[in-house]
C-alpha cells in the first residue's frame, strides 16, 4: 500500500511531526527503502565544528586535551574509534504493553512480535486518519505477560556484555510504566538494579578499591592521592545520607540471582572503576540529584543549584555534576534511591506518583589495562517524564507548567529523531536541533549515533488513551527509522603516559619487569591510601565506640549513685517519720493526761470540798465507828 502512496523521491516532502499520526502507516517493512543511506555522522560533525563554541551556556574552563602525551598525570585523550564497525546501525526500539483490565481490542500484536497493528474500533478519536488501520514496526514487542527479567535480557543484558556506551530511555504516556520498567518495585527489580548486578558480577574480580581514575569534563583523569582521598570522603558523606536498603537489596538480589546467571570475567591485567551520577531536568533546568547538601540543611530543604550542560568537540558533560565512586551494586542502588527521593514526583490525574522531570542515571565504567590503555564505557538510563494531555484534563498551576515543559522537551526530542531520520534525504542536511532543549543536549551523543540508543516505549492499551498512544507510536516509528551509517564508538580510549610512563620504561632493558614493578608500586600506593583511609575510619569508629562506652559507664555510675542516694533518703525519711510518730504519740499521751487532770479539776470545782467535808461529817455522825482521840 505504501509502495504506491509514497514516491521514492518526493518532490516536496512534508515535515513529519511525531505529534501527528503519519499517513497511512509507518511500518518500515512495507515502505520503500531509500537508495542511498545517510552519512549522518559526517554531516553533523561538520556542523558541530562550526558551532562547538556557540552554546549559550557553555562557559567552560574545560580544556580539551590533545592526543599528545601529557606528563603530569593527564591523559593522551585520543577518543578512539578503534572498535568501530562500519555496519549501518540504528536505535533499537522496543514496545512494552502495560497489563490492564479490559485491554482495548484496538491493539493487535503480529505473530512475530514485531508489528503492532492499531485500528480504532470505538469512537475515541476525532481524527479520521487516526481511525485507519496502522502498522508500527518494533525491534520486539513485549505484551503484558512479559516480565522484568525478559525485558532486561532482550533490551539491556547484551549491551552490558558488549561493554559499549549506551543510552537506554523509556518513553510513553504518563502512568504507562516507564519508571516501573527502569526501577521496578520491591520484588520485581527493573532494568537498572539488574544492570548494576550484572556489571558488578561481571567485573567482580577486577573492581579497583580506590578512586584513582575519574571522568572529569568528559576526559579520564588520573587522581593524585589527595584528590583520591577527597573522593572517598565525598562518597562516604553521600552514602551516610542514603537510606538503609540492606533488607530491600538482599530481597532484590535474591530475585535477580534467581532470574539470571551473570558470568564473571577474569582479566588479571585490568582494573575496573565504577562511578555513578544522577541528574534531573525539571522545567528545563538541570539539577544534580547526588549533590552533598550544605551543612545543617536537611534532605529536601537543600537549595538546588541549576547546572549547565557543556559541549566541546563532541564531548558533552554537565559542569559541576557529582560523580560518585562505588564499589558494589548495593552502593550504586543506595545512591539511586537517594536521588529518587530528591527527584520531583507529584500526583496527577493518571498517576499517583508521576515523574515530573526527566531523570538520567549514568554508570561510567573506567577500565585501566596493564598496557597503559584506559577505556570508558557508559550506560545512561533515562526515565523520560510522561507525555500528557493538558487541554481537557483540568491540569492547572504548577502541574500545567511542568506538563508544558515536559511536552515541549519531548517535542524537541521528536524533532531531533525526525531530523536524524530525514537528514539522509536532503543534500544539505538539517542540523539536528538538539540544542533546543536540555534533554536533547544531554542525549546528543546517542542522537548523533556516537553511542548506542535503545528506546523502550511503554503503552497503556486502553481505549481512552488511543489517540495519545498513536502519538507515542508515531514517535517510536520515527526513532526506528534512523540509520546511522557512521560507526558507533564502542568505547572511549585513553592512553595514560603520565600515569605509568610506559613509553619511557619500554626503552630500557628489562622494561617489562620495571613496568610491572611500577604498576605494582601504583597499586600498593593505592592500597596504602585505602588503608590510610580505612584507618581514619576505624579510628573514628573506635572513638565513637569509646564515647558510647564512656557514656554508658557514666550513666551506670550516675544511676547507681542516684539509687544509693534514694535508698539513704528513704531510710532517713523512715527514721524521721518514726521519730515524729513517737513524738506525736508522747505528746498525745501528755495532752491526754493533762486533759484528765483538767477534768478532775473541773470535777472538783463542780463539787467543792466543803460539801464534801459536811457530808463526811454527816457520814461520820452516822458512822457506827467511834473515833477515840488518844491525845485527849
Ligand atoms: N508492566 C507492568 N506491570 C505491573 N505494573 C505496572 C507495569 N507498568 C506499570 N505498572 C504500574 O503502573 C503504575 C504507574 O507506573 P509508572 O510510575 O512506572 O508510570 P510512568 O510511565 O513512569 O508514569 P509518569 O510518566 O507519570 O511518571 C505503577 O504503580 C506501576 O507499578
Amino acid at each position: 500500500m505504501e509502495d504506491k502512496e509514497v514516491p521514492e523521491v518526493p518532490p516536496q516532502r512534508e515535515t513529519r511531526s511525531f505529534l501527528m499520526a503519519r499517513e497511512p502507516s509507518v511500518d518500515r517493512r512495507f515502505r520503500p527503502r531509500p537508495n542511498k543511506k545517510m552519512r549522518l555522522f559526517a554531516q553533523i560533525q561538520e556542523s558541530e565544528e562550526e558551532s562547538s563554541s556557540e552554546y549559550s551556556d557553555t562557559e567552560s574552563d574545560y580544556k580539551y586535551q590533545s592526543s599528545e602525551a601529557h606528563t603530569d598525570g593527564g591523559a593522551s585523550c585520543a577518543t578512539s574509534a578503534a572498535d568501530n564497525s562500519s555496519v549501518e546501525t540504528g536505535p533499537q526500539v522496543f514496545l512494552r504493553l502495560r497489563p490492564v483490565k479490559d485491554a482495548s481490542k484496538a491493539y493487535v500484536v503480529s505473530e512475530d512480535s514485531n508489528v503492532l497493528i492499531t485500528s480504532c474500533k470505538v469512537d475515541s478519536t476525532s481524527n479520521n486518519v487516526n481511525r485507519m488501520e496502522k502498522h508500527f514496526g518494533f525491534t520486539t514487542i513485549f505484551d503484558s505477560t512479559v516480565g522484568q527479567r525478559d525485558i532486561y535480557d532482550s533490551c539491556v543484558g547484551p549491551k552490558i556484555l558488549e561493554e559499549e556506551c549506551v543510552t537506554i530511555m523509556t518513553y510513553g504516556t504518563s502512568g504507562s510504566g516507564k519508571t516501573y520498567t527502569l526501577l521496578g518495585d520491591d520484588v520485581r527489580a527493573g532494568i537498572i538494579p539488574r544492570a548494576l548486578e550484572n556489571i558488578f558480577t561481571m567485573y567482580k574480580d577486577m573492581i579497583f578499591r580506590a578512586p584513582k581514575l575519574k571522568l572529569i569534563n568528559g576526559c579520564i583523569v588520573f587522581l593524585q592521592d589527595d584528590a583520591s582521598l577527597k573522593e572517598m570522603q565525598i562518597r562516604k558523606k553521600l552514602l551516610d545520607l542514603c537510606p538503609d536498603i540492606s533488607a530491600h537489596y538482599q530481597r532484590l538480589k535474591q530475585v535477580i540471582d534467581g532470574d539470571h546467571a551473570f558470568e564473571s570475567k577474569s582479566a588479571t591485567d585490568t582494573s575496573v572503576l565504577v562511578w555513578v551520577s544522577f541528574v534531573e531536568i525539571y522545567n528545563e533546568l538541570v539539577y544534580d540529584l547526588l549533590a552533598i547538601p550544605p551543612k545543617q540543611d536537611k534532605l529536601g530543604e537543600l537549595p538546588r543549584k541549576n547546572l549547565k550542560i557543556v559541549g566541546n568537540k563532541g564531548q558533552v558533560f554537565i559542569k559541576g555534576m557529582s560523580s560518585v565512586f562505588v564499589k558494589s551494586s548495593e552502593e550504586a542502588l543506595q545512591l539511586l534511591r537517594l536521588g529518587q527521593q530528591r527527584s520531583t514526583y507529584a500526583s496527577t490525574s493518571v498517576n499517583a506518583n508521576s515523574s515530573r522531570s526527566h531523570c538520567v542515571f549514568t554508570v561510567d565504567i573506567l577500565k585501566y589495562n596493564r598496557s597503559g590503555m584506559t577505556t570508558q564505557s557508559s550506560y545512561k538510563f533515562c526515565d523520560l517524564a510522561g507525555s500528557e494531555r493538558v487541554n481537557n484534563t483540568g491540569t492547572t498551576g504548577l502541574r500545567l507548567k511542568e506538563a508544558k515543559n515536559i511536552n515541549t522537551s519531548l517535542m524537541v526530542l521528536g524533532r531531533c529523531l525526525n531530523a536524524a531520520s530525514t537528514v539522509q534525504k536532503k543534500k544539505n542536511a538539517d542540523i539536528i536541533p538538539y540544542r533546543d532543549s536540555k534533554l536533547t543536549m544531554l542525549l546528543q551523543a546517542a542522537l548523533l549515533g556516537r553511542e548506542k540508543l535503545a528506546m523502550i516505549v511503554t503503552v497503556t492499551p486502553l481505549d481512552k488513551y488511543y489517540e495519545e498512544n498513536l502519538n507515542v507510536l508515531n514517535f517510536a516509528s520515527i526513532a526506528k527509522n534512523i540509520i546511522f551509517k557512521e560507526p558507533v564508538i564502542k568505547q572511549h580510549r585513553v592512553s595514560y603516559c603520565g600515569f605509568m610512563e610506559f613509553s619511557k620504561m619500554s626503552s630500557f632493558e628489562g622494561g617489562d619487569y620495571v613496568k610491572e614493578l611500577e604498576e605494582e608500586n601504583v597499586r600498593l600506593q593505592c592500597e596504602v591510601e585505602q588503608l590510610k583511609y580505612e584507618h581514619v575510619l576505624q579510628m573514628q569508629l573506635l572513638e565513637e565506640k569509646l564515647r558510647r562506652e564512656l557514656t554508658s559507664t557514666y550513666q551506670e555510675i550516675i544511676e547507681n549513685n542516684k539509687k544509693q542516694y534514694e535508698d539513704e533518703c528513704g531510710k532517713k525519711l523512715l527514721i524521721a517519720q518514726r521519730e515524729s510518730d513517737f513524738m506525736i504519740a508522747s505528746q498525745k499521751r501528755r495532752y491526754e493526761e493533762q486533759i484528765e487532770d483538767l477534768k478532775d479539776e473541773i470535777e472538783e470545782l463542780k463539787n467543792p470540798r466543803s460539801d464534801t467535808d459536811s457530808s463526811d461529817d454527816a457520814n461520820d455522825s452516822k458512822s457506827p465507828i467511834e473515833i477515840i482521840d488518844d491525845d485527849e
